[in-house]
């Protein structure tokens, strides 16, 4: 059975562009044919710019409706998952309101602004048997157990409080938006982690201040052999796997839209709990440097 997964994208700005245009993509033409993607709505704080991202941005695909609201695309019985491509300091408001109107959700990072806001969306999905993801890479353990990892994401922006990266009231800074954390946000910082079972040490560094290098962001060694990731860690274009012993093994790719379809919603590629779990080590990265955000995005909105 084809199962067509009929998309809500919430927001107009860059990242929303990329998404709706990939959306696009035929999945045959990566080898999927029981699962395919149609965007039904898009929403933007202003209808007409929601009208002018489908008319630049959809192809010509008839009937995406355009709203100027995220509340009349939550509601819209038509839609079954909601991109939400807002600014940090919405995330978890937005995906919280599309759970509650019964929507599944793909989230970008930085997933929420805490972790007490990432473990609220994880638990609610879990507990309405609904879809929430991060749009985060995720990684194949092809390369054993995992015993260092360095990282480095680092883009020079032009300093200007009004945008989205240097304002704290939208949670910007470099550890929530390349970090996966100051104008009051940080513009650089390096988290080193010590992991307790098994011993792997790990190093981040992250930047929107300066560029990263080129020739190796990511580094992930193992104990059969490691991963290389050149320019860039946000979308990369290539990945070096080297193999050191010829033992190894190889987990199934999980598809996540056949367990939507399926109603088994076992997300097995990037679970929310792990989301949470980044935002618990961002939050001791904030307590270690005295980085507090407005309390106004700092909220959770329990039940
Ligand atoms: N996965 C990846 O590789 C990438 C992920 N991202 C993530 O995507 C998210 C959005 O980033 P990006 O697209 O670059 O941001 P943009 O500033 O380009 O777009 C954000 C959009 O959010 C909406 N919005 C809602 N509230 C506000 C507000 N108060 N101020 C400004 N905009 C608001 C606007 O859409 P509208 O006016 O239509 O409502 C705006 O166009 C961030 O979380 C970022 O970290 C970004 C780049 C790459
Ligand atoms: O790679 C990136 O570059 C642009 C940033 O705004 C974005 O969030 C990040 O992923």
């Amino acid at each position: 059975m084809v199962y067509t997964a009929r998309w809500g994208i919430v927001a107009t700005g860059w990242i929303s562009a990329r998404f709706f245009v990939d959306l696009l993509v035929d999945p045959s033409t990566r080898g999927v044919t029981d699962v395919v993607h149609t965007p039904v709505a898009v929403a933007s704080r202003f209808v007409a710019k929601a009208e002018k991202f489908i008319a630049d941005f959809g192809n010509g695909v008839p009937g995406v409706k355009a709203y100027g609201s995220y509340a009349e695309l939550f509601a819209d019985t038509n839609v079954d998952i909601v991109y939400v491509g807002t600014p940090h300091s919405s995330h978890y408001e937005d995906s919280l309101q599309a759970l509650r109107a019964g929507k599944h959700v793909l989230c970008e990072k930085a997933f929420t602004i805490n972790a007490a806001q990432a473990r609220h969306l994880a638990d609610y999905a879990k507990s309405h048997k609904l879809f929430l993801m991060e749009a985060l890479l995720h990684e194949e353990k092809i390369v054993g157990n995992i015993l260092r990892v360095t990282s480095d994401l680092a883009h020079r922006f032009v300093p200007d409080v009004e945008s989205r990266l240097y304002n704290p009231y939208l949670g910007g800074c470099a550890l929530l938006d390349v970090g996966t954390p100051l104008t009051g946000v940080d513009e650089s910082t390096v988290i080193t982690m010590v992991w307790d079972k098994p011993h792997i040490i790990s190093t981040a560094t992250c930047s929107i201040a300066v560029d990263s290098p080129e020739d190796c962001l990511v580094r992930v060694q193992g104990d059969l052999g490691e991963i290389i990731v050149p320019i860039s860690t946000a979308n990369p274009t290539e990945f070096i796997v080297k193999i050191y012993a010829t033992e190894q093994g190889k987990e199934d790719e999980v598809n996540t839209f056949r367990d939507v379809r399926d109603g088994t919603i076992v997300d097995d590629i990037y679970p929310a709990e792990e989301s949470a779990f980044v935002m618990e080590m961002f939050d001791e990265v904030r307590r270690q440097n005295d980085f507090v955000y407005p309390a106004e995005i700092e909220f959770v909105e329990y039940e």
